[in-house]
C-alpha cells in the first residue's frame, strides 16, 4: 500500500502548483502513516461469524448485504490499520470499523453473530500464541485470557504503549460513544483511563474524520513529562495530527515567573473570579452624557445622549462578547444616523452606514463609551488596586478574600508583574470575555480531578461547541483546589449534561498492591469503590523497615540502592519514587554508586531503565518496578494529610510488576496495620 502511494504518478491529475502541492503533501502524510512499526504486528485478531456481519437469517442469501470480506473467506482480520491487497479487497479491517466492534464486545450471553473470536499473541513481532473463544458454544468455559495478562506484564521500555488487541467490554463503551457528547470517567489507578481517552480520539478521528480535521483535537494532561510520555499512543495508531498541551500552556498569554500561596490560589481558582472579571470588564463601558453629533456635507445629525444610552444599554444586555459590541456599536450608531438622514428627507445607502460608522466624532464617541480594554491589564488592576477590586468583588468575596487575592505589592505593567499560574488563568478568562476562545472539536482532559474550576473554564472554552472526553480520579487529587465532585466540574466546564462512567477493573496494579494501597482511600476520598485488579501476583509486593541510624539517612539510601539494583535485575522499567525533598539526596546516592537513572519524561531504553521520580510528577506513569522510598517525607510534603495521603496513594500505585516500599520512619497507620500481612519481606529486614 505504501508503494502504491509512493508510485503515484501526480503529473496528470493537477492542473495547477498550488493544488499539486497539496496532494503531494496528502501523500507524503499518507506514507507516513502507513510506516512499518518495529514489532507492531499488522493483525491482532479474528471474527468467524455465523453469517455475514449485517446480514438477516431470515432473508434469503441474494437479499443480504455484500459480504466485505467476500463468501469464500467468512473471517475478518481486526488490526490497526485497514489494509487490502493489490486489487484493493480488504485483508485487514480497522479495529474502529463497525465490523471490528463484535470482537471487543461480543460475548456468550450476545455473541452478535460471532461463531469464533480469535486472539493472537506475539512476542517481539513475531506471532507466538492464540487463544480462542467458540461464543455459540455453550460448553466452553469462560476464561480469564492470558494474552491481556501477559500483554499488561511485557516489560515497559520506551513510551505508553496502544491497547487496542485488548481493549476491554466497558473501555470500548467509552471509546466508541459519539462525537456528540461529552463523556466524563471516573476509575482509579491503573483502569485504564488515559489509554481509554486517547483510544477515544483516535476512534473519532475514524468515525469523523473531516470535521475533526476541520475543528482540531487536543490531549491536555498535567505537565510535560507526561505527555511525553503518551505522545507516542496516537502515532502509532496511524493518527499524527492531535495535539497535546498542558492547561498551563493553554492560558499562556502572559509569561509565568510567580507563585501563590495556596489561599491565594485557591480563591484565584474559583468560579466566582469569572464574575468578578465580568464586573470588572462591563466596568468599561460608560454610558454617554453628550448627544452624538456628527457633521456630513453642510449637515448636522444629532442624536440625544438617552438615544445612544439605549443602544449601548441594548448591546450590553445581549450576550455578546465586549470586544464584538464594542465592533458592533459605531454601526449601531451609524445606524441612528441614517434614519435621522430618511426623516430629513435624504436617501442614504448602505455606504453611507459605512460611511458614518467611520466618522470621526462617532470613532471618538466609541472610544469613550466603550474603550478598548487589555485583558491583562485589566487583571492586573485587579490584582493590584484595591479599590477596584472592592469595587467589583463586592458581594462575591469577602474583606479577607479580597485581601487574599491581592498581590502584596501592585506591578506597574504587565510585563514587568510576576504573574502566577492562577493569574494566567484569570488574564485567560478576561481575553475570552472581550473576544470569544477558538472552540475545537474535541478535547480530552486527563487528571482532570486537579483542576481549579477557573482552569476547567479555560478547557471549556476550547471544546465549546465541541465535546469533551473528561478523565479523573477523585482519589488521586492532590490540589487545594482539587475536584470534589464531578457534576460540579462538568458545570465548569460548561458540558454539564456529560455522562458519568466508572472504570473498576484495574490493569496496572496487582491484586497484592492495589489491596495495600486502598487502605488509605477511606481517609482520602470516602465512598470510592476500591479497583478491582484484574491480576494477582504473588511477592508482588513487599515492605522494609531499615533499622533508624538516627540523623544519617545512610542506611535508608543503601538499602534503596539495593532494592533498585535488584529491580534492574529484572526486565522492564524501574522507577524510584521518592519525595521531592529527597530527590537531590538520592540523586546524589544514585550517582555516587554509579548507576545512572533518568528523569520522567525522559525515554527509558533497553540500557537506560531507572527513572528517578519525584512524588509530584509520578500521576499518570508507571514502572513495572517500583521502590518507594520513606512514605512519610511522601505525605510530610505536602501543606495538610489528606493530600500528602493521596500523593502516597499516587506513588503506591504506579507499577505493574513489583512495589517495594523502604521506610526508617513510621507509615501511616493505615499501613502500618497489620492486618493482611504482605508477603514476608525479602533479605535482611527486620520485621515492623
Ligand atoms: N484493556 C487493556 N489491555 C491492556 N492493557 C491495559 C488495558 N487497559 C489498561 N491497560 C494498561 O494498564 C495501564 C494503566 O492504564 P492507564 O495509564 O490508562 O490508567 P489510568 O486509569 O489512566 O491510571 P492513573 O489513574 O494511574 O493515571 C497501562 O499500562 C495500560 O496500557
Amino acid at each position: 500500500m505504501r508503494e502504491d502511494v509512493e508510485g503515484l504518478d501526480l503529473s496528470d491529475v493537477t492542473a495547477n502548483w498550488v493544488n499539486a502541492e497539496v496532494l503531494r503533501r496528502q501523500m507524503a502524510e499518507r506514507v507516513k502513516a502507513l510506516a512499518d512499526l518495529a514489532h507492531t504486528p499488522l493483525f491482532f485478531g479474528r471474527l468467524d461469524h455465523r453469517q455475514a456481519p449485517g446480514a438477516d437469517p431470515s432473508r434469503p442469501r441474494a437479499a443480504q448485504p455484500p459480504d466485505p470480506v467476500g463468501e469464500a473467506e467468512p473471517s475478518l482480520y481486526i488490526g490497526r490499520r485497514h489494509v487490502h491487497d493489490a486489487v484493493g479487497d480488504p485483508m485487514v479491517i480497522d479495529w474502529r470499523a463497525p465490523v471490528s466492534q463484535p470482537f471487543y464486545r461480543a460475548s456468550k450471553k450476545d455473541p452478535m453473530g460471532v461463531a469464533l473470536r480469535r486472539r493472537f499473541g506475539y512476542t517481539g513481532g513475531e506471532l507466538t500464541a492464540y487463544e480462542d473463544e467458540h461464543l455459540l458454544d455453550p460448553a466452553e468455559e469462560e476464561r480469564a485470557s492470558r494474552l491481556l495478562q501477559q500483554e499488561i506484564e511485557r516489560p515497559r521500555v520506551g513510551p505508553m504503549r496502544d491497547i487496542v488487541a485488548t481493549i476491554q467490554p466497558e473501555q470500548d463503551e467509552i471509546v466508541r460513544s459519539g462525537l456528540g457528547g461529552t463523556v466524563c470517567v471516573q476509575g482509579g489507578p491503573g483502569t485504564g483511563k488515559t489509554a481509554v481517552g486517547l483510544h477515544r480520539v483516535a476512534y473519532l478521528l475514524y468515525a469523523h474524520r473531516e470535521r475533526l480535521a476541520r475543528t482540531g483535537t487536543l490531549v491536555i494532561g498535567p505537565n510535560r513529562s507526561f505527555l511525553h510520555y503518551i505522545e507516542q499512543v496516537l502515532p502509532a495508531l496511524g493518527e499524527l495530527e492531535v495535539k497535546q498541551a498542558t492547561v498551563d500552556e493553554l492560558v499562556a498569554r502572559v509569561e509565568v515567573r510567580g507563585t501563590d500561596e495556596a489561599p491565594a490560589a485557591l480563591l484565584k481558582g474559583d468560579a466566582r473570579m469569572a464574575e468578578v472579571l465580568r464586573r470588572a470588564l462591563r466596568a468599561h463601558v460608560t454610558p454617554p452624557t453628550e448627544p452624538l453629533v456628527v457633521v456630513r456635507g453642510s449637515r448636522r445629525w444629532r442624536i440625544p445622549a438617552y438615544e445612544v444610552e439605549e443602544i449601548v444599554g441594548e448591546l450590553l444586555a445581549r450576550d455578546m462578547r465586549y470586544g464584538a459590541a464594542r465592533a458592533a456599536l459605531p454601526q449601531r450608531l451609524a445606524h441612528a444616523v441614517l434614519v435621522r438622514m430618511e426623516q430629513g428627507g435624504e436617501a442614504p445607502d448602505d455606504r453611507v452606514q459605512d460611511a458614518v460608522a467611520r466618522n470621526p466624532a462617532v470613532k471618538a464617541a466609541v472610544k469613550q463609551i466603550w474603550p478598548p480594554v487589555d485583558p491583562a491589564k485589566l487583571v492586573l488592576r485587579l490584582l493590584g488596586e484595591a479599590e477596584f477590586l472592592a469595587a467589583h468583588a463586592q458581594g462575591l468575596l469577602s474583606a479577607e478574600e479580597q485581601a487574599a487575592v491581592r498581590w502584596a505589592k501592585p506591578y506597574r505593567s504587565v510585563r514587568s508583574a510576576k504573574w502566577s499560574a492562577a493569574d494566567a488563568v484569570l488574564v485567560d478568562e478576561a481575553a475570552d470575555l472581550v473576544e470569544r476562545t477558538h472552540s475545537l472539536g474535541h478535547v480530552v482532559l486527563d487528571e482532570a480531578q486537579d483542576l481549579s474550576p477557573m482552569q476547567y473554564r479555560a478547557v471549556g472554552r476550547r471544546c465549546s461547541t465541541g465535546s469533551a472526553t473528561v478523565l479523573g480520579d477523585l482519589a488521586q487529587g492532590t490540589t487545594p483546589w482539587a475536584t470534589r465532585s464531578w457534576r460540579d466540574a462538568l458545570g465548569h466546564l460548561g458540558h454539564q449534561d456529560a455522562h458519568v462512567e466508572e472504570l473498576t477493573a484495574g490493569f496496572r496494579v496487582p491484586r497484592e498492591v492495589i489491596t495495600y494501597a486502598s487502605r488509605l482511600l477511606p481517609s482520602i476520598a470516602p465512598g470510592l469503590a476500591e479497583v478491582d485488579s484484574v491480576r494477582r501476583s504473588p511477592g508482588s509486593l513487599s515492605v522494609r523497615r531499615v533499622p533508624d541510624g538516627g540523623e544519617d539517612s545512610g542506611a535508608l539510601d543503601a538499602a534503596v540502592l539495593g532494592a533498585c539494583a535488584e529491580a534492574l535485575g529484572h526486565e522492564g522499567s524501574t522507577g524510584l519514587i521518592a519525595a521531592d525533598s529527597r530527590v537531590p539526596q538520592l540523586a546524589a546516592a544514585l550517582t555516587a554508586a554509579g548507576i545512572g537513572y533518568l528523569s520522567p519524561g525522559e525515554e527509558t531504553t533497553a540500557e537506560a531503565r531507572l527513572t528517578l521520580v519525584p512524588a509530584s510528577l509520578a500521576k499518570g506513569l508507571e514502572y513495572d518496578y517500583v521502590v518507594l522510598d520513606e512514605p512519610a517525607a511522601v505525605v510530610a510534603g505536602e501543606p495538610d494529610e489528606r493530600t500528602g495521603l493521596r500523593r502516597l496513594y499516587v506513588a503506591l500505585t504506579r507499577a505493574v510488576s513489583g512495589l517495594a516500599v523502604l521506610h526508617r520512619a513510621e507509615l501511616p497507620p493505615a499501613l502500618a496495620d497489620p492486618r493482611e500481612e504482605p508477603d514476608p519481606p525479602a533479605g535482611a529486614d527486620t520485621p515492623r
